[in-house]
């Protein structure tokens, strides 16, 4: 299988790092585009994939091809590499917004592409990734299986119905934002007790991650993972009074419900 990327950028390289970490193809079975010969030397040197600055000859040359390029850009690359398209190349869109329709549309409708329309996220970069994905109706069990071999080599991924695309931006694809914010804020505040940062990041990063699990591998409500650390009267429960006073949760609905809309509108 020779996969392509169209654009090799934060999420490019975080999805090419892990597939070839994990072995799903090897690295000379890449092939990457971006707009600069700077990001092509570097892209080419840190992970020792093929590059070239023509995205039709990614196109041509790729079984499966990844659109990696900012949204606004979909429109201009999919008429570059329209031509070089067949009904067994199969795609893979990673923008948030792109609908399966739109997607088909810009393609031109006579031409039977397969589509997938997916969301991933930068923990991809260390096989921790999460990707939401929806097929077109073109797209056989082989071509699905296929993709699940890409999906699963940077992380996990669910198949979802395509109206769920936007929240699964907002859930996923973005949240590693507020997960780093809420990191370095943990971090800055044990650096306000007088510990030194580096063991700061440690310890809150390695809390999140253990939390993390406990809430896959437990299957336990988090509310009860919660009060299992709330002593009575102990100290957990005053930094979730004060949390709860500072309205933690519906800050994070709020900036969630944001990102949802921005994701339908883009
Ligand atoms: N970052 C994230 O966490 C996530 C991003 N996404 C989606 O992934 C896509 C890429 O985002 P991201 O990686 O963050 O963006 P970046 O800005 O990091 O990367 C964009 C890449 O596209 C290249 N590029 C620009 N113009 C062209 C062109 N005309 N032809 C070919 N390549 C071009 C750039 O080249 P050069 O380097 O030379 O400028 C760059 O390598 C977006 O659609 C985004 O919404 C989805 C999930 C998560
Ligand atoms: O911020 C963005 O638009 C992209 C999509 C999801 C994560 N990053």
């Amino acid at each position: 299988m020779k996969i392509g990327f169209i654009g090799c950028g934060n999420m490019a390289k975080a999805m090419i790092g892990g597939v070839i970490k994990n072995k799903v193809v090897e690295a000379g079975d890449i092939l990457v585009s971006a707009a600069s010969q700077r990001t092509l030397e570097t892209v080419s040197e840190e992970l020792k994939v093929n590059t070239t600055l023509n995205n039709a000859e990614v196109a041509e040359k790729s079984d499966v091809l990844v659109l990696a390029v900012k949204p606004y850009l979909y429109e201009k690359v999919i008429k570059e590499i329209a031509s070089k398209m067949d009904e067994k190349k199969l795609v893979i869109s990673i923008a948030p917004g792109k609908t399966l329709e739109w997607l088909q549309e810009q393609f031109g409708g006579m031409l039977k592409v397969k589509l997938v329309r997916t969301m991933p996220n930068t923990p991809a970069l260390v096989g921790e990734g999460m990707t939401g994905v929806c097929y077109n109706e073109y797209v056989t069990e082989n071509d699905r299986e296929a993709a699940g071999r890409i999906f699963d080599g940077f992380g996990k991924y669910e198949v979802v119905a395509e109206s769920m695309m936007d929240a699964v931006v907002s859930v996923s694809g973005s949240s590693p934002a507020y997960v780093f914010m809420f990191i370095e804020a943990m971090a800055d505040a044990a650096v306000a007790d007088g510990m030194p940062r580096a063991q700061a990041y440690k310890f809150a990063a390695q809390s999140v991650l253990g939390s993390a699990r406990m809430v896959l591998e437990l299957g336990k409500h988090p509310g009860e993972l919660k009060d299992m650390v709330c002593s009575p009267g102990g100290t957990t429960i005053e930094a979730v009074r004060v949390l709860e006073e500072r309205g933690m949760r519906s800050a994070v609905i709020e900036a969630m419900k944001a990102c949802t809309d921005k994701a339908r509108g883009v």
